[in-house]
């Protein structure tokens, strides 16, 4: 039996599926509901506004994950989260295939506060600043804001930033 390196070389190399979690925190104000947002200061995504969150550590749940990465990030508590979506990410410039499990903080407490890792700052929801957010948001950020649950997979361009292919269809998490 014969091997053929040179087709089995120039197959692209496999990407391992990772969790990641993603979590918002919204509050009513007399000049409507408002999302907190944090710009992130260093690592994958630095210069953008996003909700909270990062890589579910191994023998983590990933409700624990989420409710940390929040603390870590934004100094704030989460005592009832809500699953909320489920997003594939693929892009050239990261190692894994993400699978980020977002939630909606329903009941938390403390002062958002900035973190080595994020600034945070809440925003009108009628006034987000998506040119600043990675292009997903814009697609699913509405649904989420309309209180949907969702689901959904974003396969990006070779430069990273801008979307390829996409799907999103609302989804049931109880
Ligand atoms: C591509 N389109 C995207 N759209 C919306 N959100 C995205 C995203 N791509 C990544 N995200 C989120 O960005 C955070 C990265 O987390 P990230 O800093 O890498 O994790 P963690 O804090 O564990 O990092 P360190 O281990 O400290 O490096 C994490 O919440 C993840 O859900």
């Amino acid at each position: 039996m014969t091997q053929d390196h040179g087709t089995v070389a120039a197959l692209p190399q496999e990407k391992q599926p990772q969790d990641l979690t993603l979590v918002f925190c919204r509050r009513r104000t007399a000049d409507g509901p408002e999302i907190l947002l944090g710009l992130k200061k260093k690592g994958f995504g630095t210069g953008k506004w996003n909700g909270f969150g990062g890589k579910v550590e191994a023998g983590e749940s990933i409700e624990v994950a989420a409710k940390r990465e929040l603390l870590e990030e934004a100094g704030v508590t989460a005592t009832k989260v809500a699953k909320r979506g489920h997003l594939t990410f693929v892009l050239d410039s990261y190692e894994h295939i993400m699978k980020v499990h977002l939630y909606e903080a329903v009941e938390w407490h403390g002062e958002p506060t900035e973190s080595d890792e994020m600034a945070p700052r809440w925003y009108r929801e009628d006034a987000l600043p998506f040119e600043l957010m990675w292009a997903d948001d814009a697609h699913w950020m509405p649904l989420f804001l309309a209180g949907k649950s969702f689901e959904g997979e974003f396969i990006f361009k070779p430069d990273s930033v801008s979307i390829d292919t996409h799907w999103l269809r609302e989804a049931s998490f109880e």
